[in-house]
């Protein structure tokens, strides 16, 4: 349960405070319900922070870092942040659902898909959670701290295809 207190009373029309700077969870899944103030945001992939508006009945499912990794970066786990804009208390509940800490996590050879680059090296779910909470920095900053940034496999190199299709990925040696 997160208790956002009150930001203080001078809050003029169209001031924001943040509440919770921007961060992704460390999870497999996150399920957030928050109350009618509403606040939550997502960073899209453009950079373009977008309001959540609560809506009753509704709960929202937040890819987080554990389920990037292991779909190979399929699904991207999500940048989010709460922006508080009203001088009132806003009630949240945040149930973070993970592997249990021994699991392994590794992109099963389906998912990364035939001529994919595997982008992780496997990873024990409980050394991640210890490298992000070691710190106060690594629970929510992203910088140097993300799953990449922790299990990414380092020898890549981000290439053009010669097809001129677009960009790809290749692992060098
Ligand atoms: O308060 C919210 O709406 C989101 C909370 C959140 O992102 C978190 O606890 O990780
Ligand atoms: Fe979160």
């Amino acid at each position: 349960m997160n208790n956002y207190s009150s930001p203080s009373e001078g809050l003029e029309d169209h001031d924001e405070v943040e509440g919770l700077g921007m961060h992704t969870d460390m999870s497999c899944v996150t399920i957030v319900y928050q109350d009618e103030i509403g606040g939550l945001q997502v960073r899209s992939k453009e950079g373009k922070w977008m309001d959540i508006s609560p809506c009753e009945g509704t709960l929202v499912v937040n890819v987080g870092d554990m389920f990037q990794a292991w779909s190979n970066e399929k699904l991207r786990s999500s940048e989010h942040r709460v922006i508080l804009k009203q001088p009132v208390n806003r009630f949240s509940l945040a149930f973070f659902w993970c592997f249990e800490d021994q699991k392994v996590i590794s992109a099963p050879d389906d998912v990364v898909g035939e001529g994919n680059v595997r982008i992780y090296e496997p990873f024990v779910c409980s050394d991640y959670l210890k490298f992000r909470e070691s710190n106060e920095r690594g629970r929510f900053e992203k910088v140097g701290f993300t799953v990449r940034g922790f299990a990414g496999i380092k020898d890549q190199q981000v290439i053009k295809c010669d097809s001129g299709k677009g960009i790809g990925s290749v692992a060098c040696n």
